[in-house]
């Protein structure tokens, strides 16, 4: 490659000037954007060139010269290379001002909405160990049965006993896990040769109940010496209700294969969200940060602005939290999701919380969405929360047929939201709010709710 601004190799002193939506600082050679970890906006530092492409390139901090009043003491570098936690390096104040930034950016430039009204972003009161759920892949290092995360962009495992975002309680099973394993002999999972059989250790724990459930991903179905195995993890983690294997025979980075077996007590966990219980299988999707689900609920609910004549459809519900939350103030909720497994669980959650004015349908919403619409189901208003690709055009097009007063939309994704409210503003409907929510915190993910209302 000629005639560009660096070179591989390189050490050169650069000013940041900006973050990029990933969280890393930016800096330009001649207009050359060079993208470096561990660095924020306004900090000058001396870096080492990494890898040089035709539009940008990558550096990493040799030294930092002068420090931004955003930074934090204590950098925990494993937490940012391993993608865990990129933004912890930051103070959680500028986190949520950099989140913020990031969904007005794509309302002006995405959606060309720069009128349209942001709400300041809603953070947490204890940014760290919020998650609800870990999954961890396991390797064999120096000999040992070890759990950790991926080095970024690669699958070289760092060994990891402190997660730091994850609930401190789910960092113990791990280990505890683990070293049950290891003790049996349990192999780990060899990724170059599709061999060995633990692949990862995925723990979730009910925010509420304390319920904790372990899965267990291997290559084979062969696990000997499980019901020692099982006996001695519950005994030294009493929360433990379950403990599914997963079988994932495949050459993927999937990491959940088709096939599961109860190997200890029920193949589910409870727990609560806005005063409702919810159950909560291995292959069930479930909000990671239980506290801000339910303040994104309660936002979703209060744009609805709901009456008890209304229906209301649950697109891409999951296992029917949404909908379930607001079953008992409208006259009926139509759910859909493509998972079985959850909808199984929705229908249970339905009659767990006493609630019959609900229909859940498994299905791709897209294709559900029609059929709907040709049966006569008319939704007064339409929630949609869609994973971080968004929404199908096909699907934005029958919601609009549909007419619904209001759509609300929650999103993980700010990019594509914002292309899909445009969409719905040329069919007819106006962004009323925009509440940002902060999901994810020491992360650069950043959750918000839409609401559009039909003026058309
Ligand atoms: C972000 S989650 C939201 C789940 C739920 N609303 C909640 O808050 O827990 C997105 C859900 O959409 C489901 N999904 C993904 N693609 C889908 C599609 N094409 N049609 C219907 N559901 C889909 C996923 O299985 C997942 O449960």
């Amino acid at each position: 490659m000629t005639n560009l601004p660096v070179t591989k190799n390189e050490t050169l002193t650069v000013d940041i000037i900006d973050l990029s939506h990933e969280g890393l600082g930016v800096a330009k050679v001649d207009g050359y954007p060079l993208f470096i970890e561990n660095t924020l906006p306004g900090e000058q530092a001396e870096v080492l060139v990494l890898k040089v492409g035709k539009k940008f390139g990558f550096a990493k901090v040799v030294t930092l010269v002068t420090e931004s009043k955003d930074r934090v003491s204590d950098v925990n570098e494993t937490l940012i290379r391993t993608g865990i936690a990129p933004l912890h390096h930051m103070t959680y104040e500028a986190q949520l001002a950099f989140k913020e930034q990031q969904v007005k950016n794509v309302f002006q430039r995405i959606a060309k909405m720069p009128e349209v009204k942001i709400h300041p972003i809603l953070g947490m009161e204890n940014p760290l160990a919020y998650r609800n759920k870990a999954q961890v892949p396991v390797r064999k290092v120096e000999g040992q049965l070890s759990t950790g995360f991926f080095r970024k962009n690669s699958h070289d495992l760092v060994p990891l006993e402190n997660y730091y975002i994850q609930d401190e309680k789910i960092d113990e099973a791990i280990i505890v896990v683990r070293d049950v394993l290891e003790k049996y002999g349990v192999k780990a999972y060899i990724e170059a040769e599709n061999n060995g059989n633990l692949r990862h250790i995925i723990v979730r724990r009910g925010h509420y109940s304390k319920q904790m459930m372990i899965v267990l991903v291997t290559r084979t179905p062969k696990l000997f010496n499980y019901e020692k195995m099982v006996q001695e993890i519950h005994q030294q983690l009493p929360e433990v209700v379950s403990i599914v294997q997963n079988i994932n025979p495949d050459a993927t980075n999937v990491i959940l294969g088709k096939t599961n077996k109860t190997l200890f007590g029920q193949n589910y966990i409870t727990d609560e969200l806005l005063g409702k219980e919810y159950r909560i299988s291995a292959q069930s999707f479930y909000q990671v940060n239980s506290v801000q689900a339910e303040t994104l609920y309660r936002k979703a609910i209060e744009f609805a602005g709901l009456r008890s004549s209304d229906t209301v459809i649950d697109a891409y519900c999951g296992i029917g939290t949404i909908g379930l939350s607001l079953a008992d103030k409208v006259k009926h909720v139509y759910g859909l999701e493509i998972n079985p497994d959850a909808i199984s669980d929705a229908k249970i959650n339905a009659k767990m919380n006493g609630l019959s004015n609900v229909t859940f349908e498994i299905g791709k919403a897209e294709y559900i969405m029609p059929t709907w619409l040709e049966k006569g189901v008319q939704a007064d208003v339409l929630i949609v929360d869609p994973p971080r690709k968004g929404l199908a055009e096909s699907f934005i097009k029958t919601a609009v047929e549909m007419a619904p007063k209001k759509v609300i939309y929650v999103s993980c994704n700010p990019a594509s939201l914002a292309r899909d409210c445009q969409l719905f503003a040329e069919s007819g409907y106006e962004v009323r709010q925009v509440q940002p929510v902060d999901m994810f915190p020491q992360t650069p993910h950043v959750e918000a709710v839409v609401e559009l209302v039909k003026v058309k």
